[in-house]
């Protein structure tokens, strides 16, 4: 993943706003980097542009050879669905399925995608996370580290090559933020999935092999040190 010039202003009428100013960076296939700075210094809307899931900024962003600046929606949404799993700082899940349910609808708009194994990797994953109990429960009826977790299932279901997430252990008690930081690194060195995750918490940058500083929009230099 590169960058070049990248800039994101958002519309905020009279105020609008500065979110990105012209942000240089590389990522790795295999890194692990967290993303730090303060709130409203860019983080969230840096993973929305390079997830594709934003196409409103100034400037290229390069992901696996292609320029996102000049795909269609649907290429684009084809790249998102076959190579990057999401974890939203507000989980985004359905509330009206089940947390199975959850973990396995976005894989069924895959027309190449094998339901049994689909459903064997989402119970794997989930047992993986300590929800296989919870099934069959609704979102509604999981605590905010749980739902947490159903997320973390979902973004992992069809093995992506790239995890963006926002604040993935922000919710979690220190045991469950710890088995996920375990998670994380095991697929990182098992499997050679790329991580990058934004967070406030000192465990998951300790984690990550890189520090990506943001501040007012811009990466920050000044602080650099080796996670
Ligand atoms: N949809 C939007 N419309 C208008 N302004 C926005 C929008 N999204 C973000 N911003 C503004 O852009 C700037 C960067 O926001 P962003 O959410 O990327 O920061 P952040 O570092 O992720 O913050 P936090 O740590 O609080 O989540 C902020 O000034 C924010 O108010």
């Amino acid at each position: 993943m590169r960058t070049r010039g990248l800039g994101r202003v958002h519309d905020g009428g009279r105020d609008a706003r500065r979110a990105l100013v012209d942000v240089e960076i590389v990522i790795e296939e295999g890194e692990f980097v967290c993303v730090l700075g303060p709130s409203g210094s860019g983080k969230s809307t840096l993973l929305a542009v390079i997830g594709g899931l934003d196409r409103g900024y100034e400037g290229q962003v390069e992901l696996y050879g292609q320029d996102l600046g000049r795909m269609s929606d649907a290429a684009l949404a084809r790249l998102r669905g076959e190579r990057i799993g999401f974890v939203f700082q507000h989980f985004h899940l359905l509330h009206h399925l089940t947390v199975i349910e959850n973990v396995t609808t976005p894989a069924l708009f895959d027309p190449r995608g094998d339901e049994h194994a689909c459903l064997a990797r989402a119970k794997q994953l989930l047992e993986r996370l300590g929800l296989a109990d919870r099934a069959g429960d609704t979102p509604a009826e999981l605590s905010g580290g749980q739902r947490q977790r159903v997320a973390i299932a979902r973004a992992l279901l069809r093995k992506p090559k790239l995890l963006l997430c926002d604040e993935p252990t922000g919710n979690l008690d220190a045991d469950t933020g710890a088995r996920i930081i375990e998670l994380f690194e095991e697929l990182h060195r098992e499997e050679g999935l790329t991580i990058v995750a934004v967070t406030h918490e000192e465990r998951l940058a300790r984690a990550a092999t890189r520090i990506l500083r943001l501040k007012e929009g811009r990466v920050d230099t000044s602080n650099e040190e080796p996670a």
